[in-house]
């Protein structure tokens, strides 16, 4: 509190003169971040200073961060190196896993060890596209079918004026739901390596002002919901979202017995009573193990939307023995949103991470990074389910927890 300019600003915020959201217009972005740290301290008598231990420019994290004051950390692992034969992610590399599970890491690392001794995991991304699917409001039935009709008939108006907000951004379609006297259009782009949010909003907003103005629609949202972002939704699940990507492995059935202690016959078993009988009774729209805390902690480690982790989760791993007496092992990601520009991306230890996985920034043809990006964490997925399936097999979840994770 020795800086008089803080001090004097910490009077202000608490005297209601300046809002923590001004201060920006006052000072730079590291000493409005103490103003706000101290200020936060003082009315929840609490010590924040661990907020203030970053290692960032506090003005880098601008388009990142309302009301900054610090940062959180979170410990930071590595699984692998693990070897992918992908379609965009080729060769050998570690896999980097921000979290505060313990026993995760391990269990990937378990899991990319044995993909390793079978000699890799194959990946490919099946289908990509990033949606926004705006509502509007027409008068009637007659009136929705009108408009589904014009959407179907105009798609390269659309397009012109989508595509006049960016210059990597493609329109690929425009899919039409009615309901009674509402019209959802599920707009779905090539956003090439960013995520692409920001990009489909600003785009879809420009078209929907062509439809107001060549029919009788009126837009009620620019987001009606059925896009799907950030909430459990059998669309992306079916239809997909980002990258539909998919990963598998065939694993020696010494391979399994040596490393995974259990055998291919009993994964198999688990992973059918388990994740797809007990998913399907539970109403689950993941049929999967733990899909969710690989994706989670490769999306905190590269700077990925955290709150998409709910698409993220719409796997599903299936496992067969084969003739041979061997294990087939695949996970399928319907719906995983990732980009290497934009968003998070560019944060110091975030762009580390990515250059660790050798997909940082535009790739080379645009949409290759983030293409190796989804085909990495589909890789260590699928390393994740391969461990605690064999860890159920072999009986020893809870004794890992307990050794590894408390
Ligand atoms: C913990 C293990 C891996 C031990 O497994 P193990 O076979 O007894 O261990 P090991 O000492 O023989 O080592 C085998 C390999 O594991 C890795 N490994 C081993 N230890 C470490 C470590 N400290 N750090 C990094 N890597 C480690 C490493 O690859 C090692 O090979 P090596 O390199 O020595 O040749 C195993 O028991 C396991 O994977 N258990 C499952 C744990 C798990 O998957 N937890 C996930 C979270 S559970 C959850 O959040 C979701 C849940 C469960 O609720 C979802 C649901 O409902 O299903
Ligand atoms: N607005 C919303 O409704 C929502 C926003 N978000 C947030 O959106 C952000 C992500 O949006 P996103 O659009 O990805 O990121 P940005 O808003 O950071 O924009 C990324 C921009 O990078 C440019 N770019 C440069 N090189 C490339 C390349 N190789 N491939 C693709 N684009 C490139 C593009 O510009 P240009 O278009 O000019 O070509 C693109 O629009 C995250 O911060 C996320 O949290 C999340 C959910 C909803």
């Amino acid at each position: 509190m020795s800086d008089p300019t803080v001090a004097d600003l910490v009077d202000r915020v608490r005297d209601g003169d300046v809002r923590l959201h001004e201060l920006d217009a006052h000072v730079d972005a590291e000493t409005a971040a103490t103003v706000r740290r101290r200020a936060v301290a003082e009315q929840s008598g609490s010590d924040v200073d661990a907020f203030g231990e970053y290692a960032f420019d506090a003005a880098d994290a601008d388009p990142n961060i309302d009301n900054m004051i610090g940062a959180v950390q979170i410990p930071i692992g590595v699984a692998g190196p693990v070897s992918v034969d992908g379609g965009a992610f080729a060769g050998d590399r570690y896999l980097p896993m921000a979290t505060t599970e313990g026993a995760l890491v391990a269990s990937v690392n378990r899991g990319c060890s044995v993909i390793d001794a079978a000699g890799g995991s194959t990946a490919r991304v099946t289908k990509s596209g990033m949606t926004r699917a705006p509502v509007f409001r027409v008068d009637d039935v007659a009136e929705a079918e009108a408009l589904a009709s014009w959407v179907r008939d105009n798609v390269p108006t659309l397009r012109e004026a989508a595509e006049s907000t960016t210059s990597h951004g493609e329109l690929l379609a425009v899919t039409p739901y009615a309901v009674g006297n509402n019209v959802y259009l599920r707009f779905r782009y090539d956003t090439k390596d960013a995520m692409g949010m920001n990009m489909v909003t600003i785009a879809t907003r420009e078209a929907c002002d062509v439809v107001e103005a060549e029919t009788d629609a009126s837009l009620v949202a620019l987001s009606g919901n059925l896009c799907s972002d950030k909430k459990p939704a059998a669309v992306n699940a079916v239809e997909g979202r980002g990258r539909s990507v998919a990963a598998d492995v065939e694993i020696p059935r010494e391979v399994v017995e040596d490393r995974l202690h259990t055998t291919p016959e009993a994964i198999a078993e688990i992973n059918t009573r388990k994740n797809h009988v007990g998913s399907a009774k539970a109403g689950s729209l993941g049929f999967n193990a733990h899909v969710a805390n690989t994706v989670a902690a490769m999306f905190l480690a590269t700077g990925q939307d955290e709150a998409q982790v709910v698409e993220g989760a719409n796997a599903i791993t299936t496992a067969e023995v084969t003739p041979d007496g061997d294990l087939y092992v695949s996970v399928s990601l319907a719906s995983l949103e990732v980009g290497t520009v934009g968003g998070g991306t560019k944060l110091p230890t975030q762009a580390a991470a990515l250059d660790v996985l050798g997909v940082r920034g535009g790739g080379d043809p645009a949409g290759s990074n983030a293409d190796a990006l989804a085909e990495a964490i589909a890789v260590g997925a699928l390393a994740g389910e391969l461990s605690l399936l064999a860890a159920l097999g072999s009986r020893n979840l809870a004794s890992a927890h307990e050794e590894l994770g408390r």
